[in-house]
């Protein structure tokens, strides 16, 4: 099988080629490594077999040697080169972490431990392109994905807690740079244990509201405060980030009657990590217990954290989870509405299963077909 590597260097690109370095993804793989801006210097040694020269990733002769391609490129990329594979008769896999391809009629929205039906009765039916979902939706669909599988939501309410990561590489960095410069506005102040606090806040939001603070990334301060809108407007007042996540969770799931997913999406000072807080009504009241175990036994990923305080706060939190493919689900309890209605808090690291993890998962599907 000819693979074909597009947006390995980027941040989702990076964290791909360090997943597929440790499950041993591409020794033997005869890989090629594309490049928009550094074609002809030498190609990066994962393991591969193949050319050890990085190839023009806009030559599409080059391109369509391959059997598969996968693309954390971005989606300016996917929209320029995918239709002239296409057109030019190309019939590979295309895997692709950007949101451009997702919901087209022929793309399906990777998510294994969630959809492997779906995946493979895609690949019986001849389609090509497979696209990563977005990373709210993955993440909450490996934390609660049992309960959808039991056929036992009526509709999710997901308020989300997003970190700087979505928004990209540059915007992890000035979330830093906006941290340093608030705590740089009171440092004087902060060596006095005895300083006035409020005096410390009326600085700290001066230099919020200052011009000093960092914000060509994100154009608001996000340290110090919080940002509760994401992508851009689309709809009934919500944002494309919001609308994802209903169009996106039925998709996955193969739903033929949709189940309502919403919410309000917020950009928060996390670096990597995606945490959610959901509403779910159910179709019916069951013990908390059996509840659990359903969520628990989904998928080897998915960890259910008592709803107890020492528990909550060491497991469940971004701190806890960065880095690692654990999704802890907690909090879980019947709220005061009726029995019938959960509440549940959850987080991810958006990087992994957020994005380059169900793409790596997706090329061992394809060997193993
Ligand atoms: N950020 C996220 O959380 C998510 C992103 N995605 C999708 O993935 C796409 C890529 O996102 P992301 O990885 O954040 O993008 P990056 O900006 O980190 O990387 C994209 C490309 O930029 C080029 N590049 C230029 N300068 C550098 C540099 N100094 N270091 C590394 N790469 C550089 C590389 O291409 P080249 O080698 O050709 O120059 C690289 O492949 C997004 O557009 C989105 O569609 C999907 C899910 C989540
Ligand atoms: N929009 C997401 C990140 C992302 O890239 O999503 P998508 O893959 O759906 O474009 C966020 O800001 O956290």
């Amino acid at each position: 099988m000819k693979v074909g590597l597009v947006g390995w260097r980027g941040m989702v690109g990076s964290v791909l080629m360090q997943r597929m370095v440790e499950e041993n993804d591409l020794v033997g793989v005869d890989a090629t490594f594309f490049s928009t801006s550094q074609a002809g210097q030498t190609a990066p040694d994962f393991g591969q077999t193949g050319g050890t020269t990085l190839e023009d990733a806009s030559d599409i002769t080059k391109l369509a040697e391959q059997d598969v391609i996968i693309t954390c490129q971005g989606g300016d990329y996917t929209k320029e080169v995918h239709p002239k594979l296409r057109s030019g008769g190309w019939n590979g896999y295309w895997i692709d972490a950007a949101s451009s391809l997702r919901m087209e009629d022929n793309a399906v929205i990777i998510l294994d431990p969630t959809n492997l039906d779906v995946i493979e009765e895609a690949l019986k039916n001849g389609v090509k392109d497979f696209i990563g979902g977005n990373c709210t939706v993955s993440l909450m669909l490996m934390a609660i994905g049992g309960l959808f599988k039991a056929g036992l939501v009526e509709w999710v309410s997901s308020m989300t807690y997003q970190a700087a990561s979505g928004a990209g590489a540059p915007n992890m960095r000035e979330l830093l740079s906006q941290m340093g410069y608030l705590n740089e506005s009171v440092a004087e102040e902060l060596k006095t244990p005895g300083s006035a606090i409020l005096e410390i806040d009326q600085k700290v939001t001066a230099a919020l509201r200052s011009d000093g603070i960092p914000t060509a990334e994100f154009g608001f301060p996000l340290a110090g405060s919080v940002l509760p809108w994401i992508d851009r407007e689309v709809e009934d007042g919500q944002s494309r980030e919001e609308w994802k996540g209903f169009v996106e969770t039925n998709k996955i799931l193969g739903n033929k009657t949709p189940i309502p997913v919403d919410g309000v999406c917020v950009r928060i000072g996390a670096m990597r990590c995606h945490s959610q807080a959901l509403t779910i009504k159910l179709n019916k009241d069951l013990p908390i217990k059996e509840i659990e175990q359903i969520i628990d036994g989904d998928n080897q990923w998915v960890k259910l954290v008592p709803n107890k305080k020492a528990e909550t706060l060491e497991q469940l939190t971004p701190t806890a989870v960065s880095g690692t493919l654990s999704v802890p689900v907690g909090r879980v309890r019947k709220m005061k509405m009726g029995p019938q209605y959960l509440s549940a808090f959850t987080c991810g690291d958006q990087l992994l299963w957020g994005a380059a993890e169900p793409l790596r998962r997706m090329l061992r599907i394809l060997q193993d077909h």
